[in-house]
């Protein structure tokens, strides 16, 4: 007697282009779930965010974070909107608390190139930009959020603070990553300034002595922003704090397409969230210009993620299918100089299904 599985995802469409690029990933997965053997999806929505935090003054209501953590996965589009603020100035950032409160502390963020003329650079064909930065998602800079501010208005001071747990299953996540890849790990940090680096790139080579087929090396985040334009060719797997992987990751994003075309993950031990690593766009929400690729890409990984022969084998079919489409120049969203709909996008990736 054969027994279906279903996996229950939780959709968290959010605020902007959220809604759009969410509806059409969702599209992907409701299209390639009836070809699993064995497997289906049950999703659930609900709402999170800017918008949210209007309606009933919490942008993470418990029910939405309850129905996260049950979930086999989440997916999520993006949150925040520039003008919806804490008292305090700060935006509202449910997805760091999700992040935090659930220990999603490993930030794969893949960087591919599928089509030369979708990079800004120069002799870079079709598969030659090929890493992944992994972010640590729980400790270092953002950890600081609401920290201090002199009562006199004289000063303002964030912490960024890292732990021996944190630096070691970030390192490990990281090199058992390369493993899997090409065998080579960066440590991107700024060992010649912070203490904090230094204790970094100290775990970094200890939990290394554990993987001795990897190459390791390690980068000045500085460095690495200029290594990045001019030999991005050169990196496998590259780790990092929590916001020198965040601003790395739009740099390099901007290398094979823009934001539009780089998704990501956030995984803990038993759960995990995937959403596009851009925001959430006001400037071109609701206007049917959101490139869904991202998304859809981090559907792709959520497949992968949860580890089942239908599912991993269904993550690679929707990669083929990106890789398919955009082999035609002519056929992009707005932003990587093409005049396709978010919708006539999710129709391209659904032929390319077939
Ligand atoms: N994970 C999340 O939910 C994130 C939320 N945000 C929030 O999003 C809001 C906007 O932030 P920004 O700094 O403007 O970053 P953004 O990533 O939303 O936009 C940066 C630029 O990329 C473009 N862009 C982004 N995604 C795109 C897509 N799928 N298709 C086409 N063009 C796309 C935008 O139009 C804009 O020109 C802010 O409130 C910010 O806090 C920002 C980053 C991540
Ligand atoms: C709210 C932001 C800090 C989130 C972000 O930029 C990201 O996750 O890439
Ligand atoms: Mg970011």
């Amino acid at each position: 007697m054969s027994s279906t599985k279903t996996y229950h995802i939780a959709v968290l469409p959010g605020d902007g282009i959220g809604p759009e690029v969410t509806a059409e990933a969702c599209r992907v997965l409701e299209a390639i779930a009836p070809s699993m053997k064995g497997v289906d999806f049950k999703f659930s929505e609900h709402s999170v965010g800017a918008g949210e935090f209007l309606k009933s003054g919490n942008p993470l209501p418990e029910e939405a974070f309850d129905a996260c953590r049950q979930a086999d996965a989440v997916l999520l589009g993006a949150m925040g909107l520039p003008n919806v603020r804490w008292p305090d100035g700060r935006e509202m950032t449910p997805q760091i608390d999700i992040r935090e409160r659930l220990d999603l502390y490993a930030g794969p963020r893949p960087i591919y190139l599928f089509s030369a003329e979708d990079s800004p650079l120069k002799g870079y064909e079709a598969g030659s930009i090929d890493f992944v930065i992994v972010r640590e998602n729980t400790e270092g800079l953002f950890t600081a959020r609401g920290a201090t501010q002199a009562a006199d208005g004289s000063e303002a001071c964030d912490v960024l603070k890292l732990t021996r747990k944190g630096c070691e299953r970030i390192c490990r996540y990281a090199f058992e990553l390369a493993m899997k890849r090409r065998k080579k790990c960066t440590l991107v940090d700024k060992a010649n300034v912070l203490p904090s680096m230094v204790f970094f790139r100290k775990i970094f080579y200890e939990v290394a002595a554990d993987f001795p087929e990897v190459e390791t090396e390690c980068v000045y985040v500085d460095a690495a922003a200029l290594f990045f334009v001019q030999r991005p060719e050169t990196y496998d797997v590259l780790v990092t704090e929590n916001m020198y992987g965040d601003i790395l990751s739009d740099l390099a994003a901007g290398l094979v397409g823009g934001m539009g075309i780089a998704p990501s993950g956030d995984l803990g031990t038993d759960c995990a969230v995937f959403q596009p690593s851009h925001g959430t766009a006001p400037d071109i929400a609701g206007q049917g210009k959101a490139n869904p690729l991202a998304t859809i890409l981090s559907a792709a990984m959520m497949l992968e993620w949860l580890d089942h022969p239908e599912t991993i084998k269904a993550g690679e079919r929707i990669r083929e299918a990106v890789k398919a489409a955009l082999l035609d120049p002519t056929k992009r969203t707005g932003d990587m100089g093409g005049r396709l709909s978010t919708r006539e996008m999710g129709d391209l990736i659904l032929s390319h299904l077939d």
